[in-house]
């Protein structure tokens, strides 16, 4: 299948991320959230990493500028009407990613592919919502996308193998790499990952050590370049939580319980890095 066009749904910061690295490869880029103030923000930090790219010598003035004008705005779903591949990058509840995926179903062509960036939700419960279960299939980016190589592709019960070669080379193309996983909670990246970064949030609860320490005894101890409560603010708190909350109802074993405390700072209002707060305070 020869994709052109890729429609984006979520202007945050891992649909930002991925509009640019489309828009980067040469792919014509509708990006789409649910306000214009959160479209403006994500194309504020796109052009952002862009003006960095050209600072740094990786690309000229004249390629950043194609790359932007590739990038076009929508606040409504029927946009899904001029996408090949549609990679949704919403925020991580069941219901919203449901709706969102019965809607593209009736906007989106025939032949179009709807793929989701979720960090741990069954593809196959997301494709059940809509008429082309074939077609429909895990595309899950890292953060911060434009550093990241992975793309964890899953294959939902029924995506076909044309979906996921098309998915496949489309990642080449964006000069990630692919990996191939099959959909259980938590595919294979938060699966291991996020019980890590919730027992770190359970040290720092049960007083084990400051946060401070529990950072570096990750990063100095395990060269990991991020400690996991830092890692945590990165992703999101509301994010981890969601996560911890599928392992937990997948699997239906207590190991994956969330800490009270990352609980607390999600009611709190301490979502990490993009609200200013979380772990740590950012400025
Ligand atoms: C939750 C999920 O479902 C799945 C996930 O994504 S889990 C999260 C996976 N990601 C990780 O584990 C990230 C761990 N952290 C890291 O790898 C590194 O700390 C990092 C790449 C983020 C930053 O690297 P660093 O060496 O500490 O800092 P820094 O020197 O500032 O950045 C390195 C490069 O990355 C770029 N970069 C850093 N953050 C960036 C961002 N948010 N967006 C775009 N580029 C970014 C910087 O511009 C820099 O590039 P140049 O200097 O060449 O321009
Ligand atoms: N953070 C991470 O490290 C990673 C996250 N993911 C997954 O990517 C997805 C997005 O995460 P992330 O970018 O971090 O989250 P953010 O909170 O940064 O961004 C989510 C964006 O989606 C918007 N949005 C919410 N509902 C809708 C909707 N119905 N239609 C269109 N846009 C909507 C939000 O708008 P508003 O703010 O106005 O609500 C916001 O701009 C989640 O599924 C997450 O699990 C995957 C890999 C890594």
């Amino acid at each position: 299948m020869d994709i052109k066009h890729v429609m984006v749904i979520g202007a945050g910061q891992m649909g930002g991320g991925i509009a640019q690295v489309c828009a980067q490869a040469g792919f014509d880029v509708t990006l789409n959230d649910i306000s214009e103030e959160a479209y403006e923000k994500g194309l504020g930090v796109i052009t952002k990493n862009l003006s960095r790219g050209v600072e740094k010598g990786r690309m000229t003035e004249e390629e950043k500028e194609a790359a932007l004008g590739r990038i076009r705005k929508s606040t409504d779903l029927s946009d899904a009407q001029h996408a090949d591949l549609i990679i949704e990058a919403a925020v991580e509840k069941m219901a919203i990613k449901q709706s969102i995926f019965k809607q593209l179903d009736e906007h989106a062509q025939e032949h179009a592919i709807l793929s989701t960036n979720t960090s741990a939700l069954p593809i196959t419960e997301i494709a059940a919502v809509t008429n082309r279960p074939g077609q429909v299939i895990g595309m899950h980016f890292m953060n911060p996308v434009p550093v990241m190589k992975l793309v964890e592709i899953i294959r939902g019960l029924a995506t076909t193998d044309e979906t996921y070669q098309a998915v496949e080379e489309m990642t080449r193309k964006l000069s990630k790499t692919p990996v191939e996983v099959n959909d259980y909670p938590g595919f294979v990246s938060n699966r291991v990952l996020m019980p890590m970064i919730n027992e770190a949030i359970f040290t720092l609860y049960e007083g084990v050590a400051t946060k401070e320490a529990i950072d570096e005894v990750m990063k100095l101890g395990m060269n990991h370049p991020m400690g996991p409560l830092q890692l945590a603010d990165f992703i999101g708190l509301d994010t981890c939580l969601y996560i911890m909350e599928v392992l937990q109802d997948g699997f239906g074993d207590p190991k994956y319980r969330p800490c009270p405390l990352l609980r607390k700072y999600v009611n709190a209002g301490w979502l990490g890095k993009k609200s200013g707060r979380g772990f740590y305070i950012y400025e």
